[in-house]
């Protein structure tokens, strides 16, 4: 079977995004897994499948599979891409477009200059629903804020829990540069308090408009950006005192902005999108 696809990128976080209205296919955990491959497949962090929706009012349904061939609830930076795909392939004409997602709608919109910005929703608070098995765990009270204690490795480092539809565990650390994404980041997204494992943040913040991110992505490992994982870092550090919004969120891979009004409200997403190349792989 021949298979068209797009190669895309978010701020360096790559995509291949396959058309799934026009053309037919069963996506198994191996296929996406040898599509991600960046050896003997295509390579890509994940893999986004553009459905029709069935439900009335929303326009799209939008499948996302990590390099690991699972599937997950949300991708930020992949929505983004989403919107440039369906309206470069003209399977729409709206500039504010309503996709379903594993864990809800989100409605991303594109601008007059080309940028796209994706209501994100509100982001999830209470550890239970991020979810996170924190019983028995005593948390630090930070304001209205909790910090989670964990052990990780041989050390306990303190962490705010996150749901942006997907789970994220986030970390303030002194120099992203330094700081130990590749040891720490498996034991993270594999730690016994997250059911469905976790992305892993390590944030480091310049002023409060401004930080630097890393993430260890659960089914990916380090990417070059995290959309979801920027939302996530921004609203541990707005609800800790830390940040005030707006924040530019400066990833390896490129730039993000984020906006958030605080508890209740939906997080804004802004950043890039960018096709780089179509191909066909015979599977
Ligand atoms: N790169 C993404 C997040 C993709 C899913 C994530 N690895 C998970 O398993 O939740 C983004 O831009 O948000």
């Amino acid at each position: 079977m021949k298979l068209k696809f797009t190669k895309m990128h978010g701020a360096g976080n790559d995509f291949v995004v396959i058309d799934a209205i026009n053309q037919n296919i069963q996506l198994s955990t191996e296929l996406c897994r040898h599509i991600g491959d960046r050896r003997f497949g295509i390579g890509a962090d994940q893999i986004l499948v553009v459905e029709a929706s069935v439900t009335p009012d929303v326009d799209f349904r939008y499948r996302i599979f990590n390099a690991d061939g699972g599937e997950v609830e949300q991708c930020g930076n992949g929505s983004r891409a989403f919107v440039r795909y369906v309206t470069d392939k003209k399977l729409t004409d709206k500039s504010c477009i309503r996709v379903e997602t594993m864990s809800g709608i989100i409605e991303p919109r594109l601008e007059a200059d080309g940028s796209i910005t994706v209501d994100m929703g509100a982001p999830v608070l209470e550890a239970a629903r991020v979810p996170a098995d924190v019983n028995g765990l005593v948390a630090t009270p930070q304001g209205d804020d909790l910090l989670w204690p964990l052990q990780i490795g041989s050390k306990t480092t303190l962490f705010s829990l996150v749901s942006m539809g997907n789970p994220h565990a986030v970390q303030v650390v002194d120099d992203i540069d330094s700081a130990p994404v590749s040891q720490d980041g498996p034991l993270i997204e594999n730690h016994r308090c997250f059911p469905k494992r976790i992305n892993a943040g390590f944030m480091q913040i310049i002023n409060r408009h401004h930080i630097r991110l890393r993430v260890f992505e659960r089914g990916a490992g380090e990417t070059l950006a995290c959309g979801t994982g920027a939302c996530a870092a921004v609203v541990a550090g707005i609800r800790r005192g830390l940040l005030d919004s707006p924040v530019r969120v400066s990833a390896r891979g490129g730039e993000l902005s984020i906006a958030w009004d605080g508890p209740g409200q939906a997080v804004m997403l802004s950043g890039p999108a960018v096709t780089v190349f179509e191909g066909e792989i015979n599977l």
